[in-house]
């Protein structure tokens, strides 16, 4: 354990002279990301930026059940996760979107690496509070930030599905939310950016939706008790408020089919929402 600690402590002070992010990538958008997305996170790669990808994929894993004849549902925005589902799951998760991902990253040229939070203990999970009710659903107890340095050192994006691993060795489905903003957190990234089907926090106003460009904390608890955050945005407005209560300094939502969003978002452009602390 000390030498674990050391280790990561050394990672924090690596850190500090890279630029490193955190993209969370949800299954919403995944397949219709165009070619110059990841155009752009090749190009950010090699100026010497440091993306650590998260991936989703909660409608590859409804279809795949679907075909399996196994029913799913979400209790809060969580699956609730069987066995059986387990199964589906890291099939999913750590197979086809894993590996379409890496291949789509290579195919521009760049370099990644796909894992699995089981991989090496990579992200150490528990059962969720009503673990009761949802199954093998797990809440991040730790990341293993030093092997992410280490594939980072070697020149290639980790791309990590968010399947969670205990001592015992029980998987657990995570959210992808949740395990991008643990990962993010543990990490000591300034920014997560949180990539997915619509171009920010959305609100009516003045009987126009809008896009807010920055929320606070106080403003989503609010929009979460009117119901005007409601499903998917639920886990990654919790997320981002978790890791900006550390060291992360702010959380960006934006739409993956916009232009070259990643270098936008990077160079401080206003584009989608940001949430700050
Ligand atoms: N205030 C809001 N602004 C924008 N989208 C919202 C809002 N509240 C809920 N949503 C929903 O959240 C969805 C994104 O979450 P989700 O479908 O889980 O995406 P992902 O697969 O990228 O995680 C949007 O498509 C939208 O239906
Ligand atoms: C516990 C739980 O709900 N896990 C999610 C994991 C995938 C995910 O979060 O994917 P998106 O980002 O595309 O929603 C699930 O089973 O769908």
């Amino acid at each position: 354990m000390e030498t674990l600690e050391r280790s990561e402590a050394g990672t924090a002070e690596h850190n500090a002279g890279l630029q490193s992010f955190v993209m969370k990538c949800g299954g919403s958008t995944l397949a219709a990301l165009p070619d110059s997305f990841f155009e752009d996170l090749k190009q950010l790669q090699a100026s010497g930026v440091q993306p650590v990808i998260v991936h989703g994929g909660g409608p590859a894993i409804s279809e795949n059940l679907e075909k399996l004849g196994i029913e799913t549902e979400f209790v809060n925005g969580l699956r609730r996760t069987t066995e059986a589902v387990l199964d589906v799951v890291e099939m999913v998760l750590a197979g086809s979107i894993n590996k379409q991902i890496v291949r789509r990253i290579q195919q521009t040229g760049g370099q990644a690496l796909g894992i699995s939070g089981v991989d090496g203990g990579l992200i150490e999970a528990q059962p969720v509070e009503n673990s009761d009710t949802v199954g093998w659903v797990g809440d991040v107890t730790h990341v293993r930030s030093d092997m992410i340095q280490g594939i980072t050192d070697m020149g290639y994006m980790p791309v990590i599905a968010p399947v969670g691993v205990d001592q015992s060795g029980q998987r657990y489905n995570i959210n992808a939310d949740t395990a991008a903003g643990a990962v993010a957190s543990h990490l000591g990234t300034d920014r997560m950016i949180v990539v997915t089907d619509v171009p920010g926090i959305m609100k009516e106003l003045d009987g126009v939706k809008q896009v807010l460009p920055v929320v606070t904390v106080q403003q989503i608890d609010d929009m979460i008790q009117s119901g005007e955050i409601y499903g998917g945005m639920i886990p990654k407005v919790k997320a981002a408020v978790s890791c900006i209560q550390g060291d992360v300094q702010e959380v960006v939502i934006v739409n993956g089919s916009e232009p070259r969003v990643l270098s936008r978002v990077l160079q401080g452009e206003a584009i989608g929402t940001r949430i700050v602390k």
